[in-house]
């Protein structure tokens, strides 16, 4: 599948935050969008998803323009996976996860055999089944985005739009969370994630959107986006970017921002 933004201004009613914007994900793509604190990148997101109105432009998935799709048509084609946070009430993860299947249930049904068992091949798939009869609110940070992306799995879409995946997580379970990542583009879908840190761009390897103040935006790939240049324009601060050559000889490339 391909999801195809193109020309696109989105906004708050007569508000627009951004315009002319144009990218494309493919199935087995990762699409990363960076950019300084309240650039658009949300307001990006949830014009995707269909719940902002899109102001001008077209948002395609294999060619048909969404905008006459229904949420629920939408949701089995796009998967959302918003930032971990903590849920009011103390449902089990299983729960949490079966809200994913909520698009392909009717109007007062309640979830089936068949969604309890694609529920736990989403758990499984993720390493995460140990936690299935956990409560949700008594996990980590860390286990709390698996179980997210997990929820997100169960709607079976072709394209994962992942909201700051590794915000709020330690060290190790960032490095975990951006391997699934990976591994979700490698079994064929296609992920658009917003980070905060130029160095995922790195490590998720494909395209990459850096928007910068003022409705300016580069799109290309990593190298030719994440440059010292762009990061200053973008963030207005100095970075340095190395090829750090590793023991088995592959090169990974590297941002260090400078502080003095
Ligand atoms: N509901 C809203 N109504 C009007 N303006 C809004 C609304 N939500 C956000 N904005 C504004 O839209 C702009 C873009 O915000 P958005 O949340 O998309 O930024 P962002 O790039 O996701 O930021 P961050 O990196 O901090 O999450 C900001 O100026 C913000 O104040």
């Amino acid at each position: 599948m391909k999801l195809e933004i193109k020309n696109v201004s989105c906004g708050y009613g007569s508000k627009v935050v951004l315009s002319g914007i144009s990218m494309e994900v493919n199935s087995g793509e990762i699409l990363s969008l960076l950019g300084p604190n309240g650039v658009g990148k949300t307001t990006l997101f949830k014009t995707m998803l269909g719940f902002l109105k899109l102001i001008d432009g077209e948002i395609l998935l294999d060619g048909q323009d969404v905008r006459s799709w229904s949420r629920k048509k939408l949701a089995g084609a796009i998967g959302y996976v918003p930032q971990a946070h903590t849920p009011p009430f103390p449902f089990s993860v299983i729960d949490v996860v079966l809200m994913g299947r909520v698009a392909h249930l009717g109007a007062l049904s309640s979830p089936s055999g068949k969604d309890v068992k694609i529920a736990d091949e989403a758990l499984d798939s993720l390493g995460i089944s140990y936690l299935r009869d956990r409560i949700y609110t008594e996990i980590s940070g860390g286990e709390r985005q698996m179980v997210l992306i997990a929820r997100a799995l169960t709607q079976k879409p072709d394209i994962l739009v992942m909201d700051e995946p590794t915000s709020n997580l330690d060290f190790g379970n960032q490095v975990k969370v951006l391997k699934q990542v990976n591994r979700l583009a490698e079994r064929g879908l296609g992920i658009v994630m917003t980070t905060h840190f130029p160095n995922h761009a790195f490590q998720c390897p494909g395209k990459v959107v850096l928007l910068q103040r003022n409705n300016r935006f580069v799109y290309g790939e990593a190298d030719e986006v994440v440059t010292e240049n762009h990061l200053r324009a973008a963030y207005g601060i100095d970075v340095v970017i190395k090829d750090i050559m590793l023991p088995s000889g592959n090169a990974v490339r590297s941002c260090v921002p400078l502080i003095n």
